[in-house]
């Protein structure tokens, strides 16, 4: 798939960031956004098409101003739907983001078939099962972008601990993206250092609470949720598929037996690559992390139910 079309469903903080990081890397060749808001749509096209005169290769930025117009896209990005404000929990947005994911994923449908779907949307892992339940697309095809971002803000956390090695963390976690995200510390390292053998078990717990912590903190400083990280995170991945590069990276997806449970989206390390999700990575888990993880479960199956006392499936 190299290098090919790329649409993002939301021009918004998170869309217009994923678009503007894409084409500084200049890994593909047409990035193509939408949003309900026309005005927000060209004016960050042009902005952000300008903006490629000096990167490594001229991508295209399209704005789309009707969703006929995001049409035959390799990759769609879903950044559409409201973010958190003040005090409010990701789960808070449910309902409104929910109806919002109805109309866009039936025009994803509609008018790039082909496509492979990253959900950025909020609550994640549940916007994710959402597109499974309506597309009824192989699992590999729908992915939630969680971990890539939790995961670097678990090294920005350790690399603030320890005050080396920025650049060589690689933090892993699993579980939901909400408050019952699983940071593993225990699996994580430092240019193959294991972290265990660098911080103690107090920093251990400061790193775990501070990773789970930051999407609230960001939201405490700016008054809305981030999107810088956010944005390069997703850009991470779609670059993993254009370039079919089959990395590691936890990210929702739809487990069918995987980890002991089926039928719900989850966070666990994946391969990425040309297809998508490549292949799940089931990670041994002691009895601790299996109890954890559980909870975790628990809390998106819990919303989704909640969808469907709704009949939101119907
Ligand atoms: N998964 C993650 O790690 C992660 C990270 C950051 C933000 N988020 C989530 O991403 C979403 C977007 O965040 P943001 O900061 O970019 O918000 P934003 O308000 O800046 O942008 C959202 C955009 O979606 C548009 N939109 C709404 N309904 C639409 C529709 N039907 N079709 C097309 N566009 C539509 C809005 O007009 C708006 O421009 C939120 O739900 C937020 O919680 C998730
Ligand atoms: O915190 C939020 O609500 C947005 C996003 O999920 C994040 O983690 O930054």
């Amino acid at each position: 798939m190299v290098g090919r079309k790329v649409g993002i469903v939301g021009a918004g903080s998170v869309g217009a960031t994923a678009a503007y990081s894409l084409t500084m890397t200049g890994r593909c060749h047409e990035v193509i956004l939408y949003d309900i808001d026309s005005d927000l749509t060209v004016g960050k096209a042009i902005d952000i098409g300008q903006s490629t005169s000096y990167s490594p290769r001229g991508t295209i930025v399209t704005p789309a101003l009707h969703p006929s117009e995001m049409k035959d896209c390799d990759i769609v990005v879903i950044t559409a739907g409201v973010p958190r404000k003040g005090d409010m929990t990701r789960a808070d947005l449910l309902m409104i983001n929910a109806k919002i994911m109805k109309e866009v994923v039936a025009n994803v449908m509609k008018y790039s078939p082909d496509a492979i779907i990253i959900c950025v949307s909020n609550p994640l892992d549940i916007m994710t099962y959402v597109i499974h339940k309506m597309t009824n697309w192989d699992r590999s095809r729908i992915i939630g972008m969680a971990g890539a971002l939790d995961g670097a803000r678990m090294a920005y956390e350790i690399y603030k601990k320890v005050g080396f090695g920025s650049g060589q963390v690689k933090g892993m976690l699993i579980g939901d993206h909400g408050q019952n995200m699983i940071p593993m510390p225990e699996i994580s390292s430092i240019g193959g250092v294991p972290l265990e053998q660098i911080v103690t078990k107090g920093d251990m717990q400061d790193i775990i609470a501070r990773t789970k912590d930051g999407g609230a903190q960001i939201v405490k400083h700016l008054g809305t949720s981030a999107y810088y990280a956010p944005g390069r995170a997703v850009a991470v991945m779609v670059e993993a598929m254009l370039d079919d590069s089959q990395i590691v990276m936890p990210s929702s997806v739809l487990l069918d037996g995987e980890y002991g449970y089926s039928d719900v989206c989850v966070g666990v390390p994946v391969v990425l690559g040309g297809n998508g999700v490549e292949k799940i990575i089931e990670l041994e888990l002691d009895g601790e992390t299996k109890a954890k993880f559980k909870i975790s479960v628990d809390s998106i199956k819990d919303g989704i139910e909640i969808l469907e006392k709704n009949n939101f499936f119907v």
